[in-house]
């Protein structure tokens, strides 16, 4: 039988599914994390999901291939339709659209954050970041494969030039404008 809900009652809120997507070093991991505590909801690091060999393919400059891919993507879409929480933060390079389709046929709902950057900000970004296994090297590579959100997608593009505080404002003002809420 359908939930009633009488007036004043609130009725209960969708799920607020999102990936922060980008590529490596725009910062996923750090606003993504922001992002989901300002929104209270768990968040996810896609990294902690890829299979070990994808881990050390890159880790030894060999940028993953399609094939790489997918089995990585159905298990993000899996976490993001699986979530009993009030929604979910995953980041998730994402970086073409017919990832994001496999990402989209687990959960459709899903909101793509798009940290978009310049290769000088990217690179800088990424010499100064230390103790991670993605080499800075493969970052042409990323940028050759990023395919951008087209505007049928359910999607926010931020510019990540900005400092955190700012991009995390814009960030979750911009899931919360495109969730409805
Ligand atoms: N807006 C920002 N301003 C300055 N430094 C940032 C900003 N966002 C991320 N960083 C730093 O840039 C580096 C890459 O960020 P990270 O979150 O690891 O990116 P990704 O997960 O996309 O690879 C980290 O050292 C992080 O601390
Ligand atoms: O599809 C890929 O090639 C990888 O998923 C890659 O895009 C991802 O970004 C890595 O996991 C590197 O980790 P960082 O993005 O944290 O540098």
């Amino acid at each position: 039988m359908p939930q009633q809900h009488t007036e004043g009652q609130a009725a209960p809120r969708a799920a607020t599914r999102v990936i922060v997507m980008g590529v490596s070093g725009s910062g996923k991991s750090t606003i993504g994390a922001l992002v989901a505590d300002a929104m209270d909801i768990p968040f996810l690091d896609g990294d902690s999901l890829h299979p070990m060999a994808n881990i050390h393919k890159m880790a030894a400059g060999t940028p993953l291939s399609d094939e790489d891919r997918w089995p990585w993507l159905e298990i993000v879409g899996n976490e993001l339709a699986d979530t009993t929480a009030s929604g979910m933060v995953i980041a998730c390079s994402a970086l073409k659209r017919s990832y994001r389709d496999v990402i989209r046929g687990k959960a459709p709902d899903t909101i793509f954050l798009h940290l978009h950057g310049s290769l000088g900000v990217l690179s800088s970004r990424l010499e100064g970041r230390s103790g991670h296994f993605m080499p800075p090297a493969l970052l042409e590579s990323q940028l050759a494969t990023l395919e951008p959100l087209g505007a049928d997608e359910r999607s926010v593009v931020i510019d990540i030039s900005a400092g955190i505080n700012d991009l995390l404002a814009e960030a979750v003002a911009g899931i919360k404008r495109v969730a409805g809420q």
